[in-house]
């Protein structure tokens, strides 16, 4: 790499999953595989691996927001997502250092529940959510059950999509992707939906038959924010973070007794 060369930094603000398959680590191989130097602040230590979540040890929200003052005041990054947060006081103190740092293109994934049904976000915390961090994000990744609980509606075709992606723009995000992949719906497919605020566009992928699916919805937007930090507008981005996600389940890795993680490797192997 020559002197010259332009180095890309993407921040990750999510949980530690102790397994490795979703949350900090999965953002941080993420990054990595996509060429973009990653940097972290933990919100929540996991003790986690693929049979389920066993335990959750939230950090205090001070220690998040000293994180990001270390960051902030020598590594800006190009790019960040937010992943678990855990409380309300973690998202108001992410919320004031983003504001402070003017962090940009921030891509939130509103991580609720993880796939064994742990809760990884307190009830109380979504009127911070919706009040403090969502008018600063530059995208918002919701899976179906996510966006219902956000726009407090039900989400039965692709219609109610449309309606949900405009409430959720009206709160504040620049760019709504609302994920299909718990859509039962479309059935052999997966159908995710980008809304701009103008215009709705659609990914059509088959749906792959795995159980090994730990960490999807990290993995996927990781991806996404290091387009950004690329320098990618959002459609260019999200084609990428596609790309990345389908064969990282595709190729997804049996290990664990339980639902294994997907393979970050298998985009860069195929390229
Ligand atoms: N079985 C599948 N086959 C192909 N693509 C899938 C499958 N499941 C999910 N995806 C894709 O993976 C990405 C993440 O989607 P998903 O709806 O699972 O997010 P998520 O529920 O937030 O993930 P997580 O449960 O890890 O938080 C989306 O692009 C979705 O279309
Ligand atoms: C630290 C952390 N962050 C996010 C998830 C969601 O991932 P999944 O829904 O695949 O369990 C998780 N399980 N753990």
């Amino acid at each position: 790499m020559s002197s010259a060369t332009v180095i890309r930094k993407a921040l990750t603000i999510a949980g530690s999953d102790s397994g490795g398959g979703a949350g900090i680590q999965a953002d941080l191989k993420t990054f990595q595989e996509l060429g973009v130097y990653g940097m972290s602040a933990v919100t929540a230590i996991t003790a986690q691996n693929t049979l389920g979540v066993q335990a959750v040890y939230p950090m205090e929200a001070n220690a998040v927001a000293e994180q990001l003052r270390s960051i902030g005041d020598d590594l800006p990054p190009d790019a960040v997502k937010t992943g678990m947060l855990a409380h309300a006081s973690i998202i108001t103190a992410v919320a004031d250092q983003i504001a402070r740092y003017k962090l940009p293109q921030l891509v939130i994934d509103p991580v609720m529940i993880a796939k064994g049904g742990t809760s990884l976000l307190q009830r109380e915390a979504l009127s911070a959510l919706i009040a403090k961090l969502i008018p600063l994000s530059f995208m918002i990744t919701p899976n179906i059950p996510e966006a219902e609980v956000l726009t407090d509606m039900r989400i039965l075709s692709l219609n109610d999509r449309e309606e949900a992606a405009r409430r959720l723009h009206q709160l504040g995000s620049k760019n709504v992707l609302l994920k299909g992949g718990h859509d039962p719906s479309t059935r052999d497919l997966v159908v995710d939906m980008l809304y701009d605020g103008t215009t709705y566009r659609y990914w059509e992928h088959p749906r792959i038959d795995t159980r090994h699916t730990h960490g999807t919805g990290c993995t996927f937007s990781a991806a996404i924010t290091a387009g950004l930090a690329q320098g990618m507008n959002a459609y260019d981005a999200v084609d990428l973070g596609k790309a990345f996600i389908h064969a990282a389940i595709q190729h997804s890795l049996q290990i664990g007794a339980g639902h294994g993680p997907t393979n970050h490797f298998a985009y860069r192997r195929l390229q």
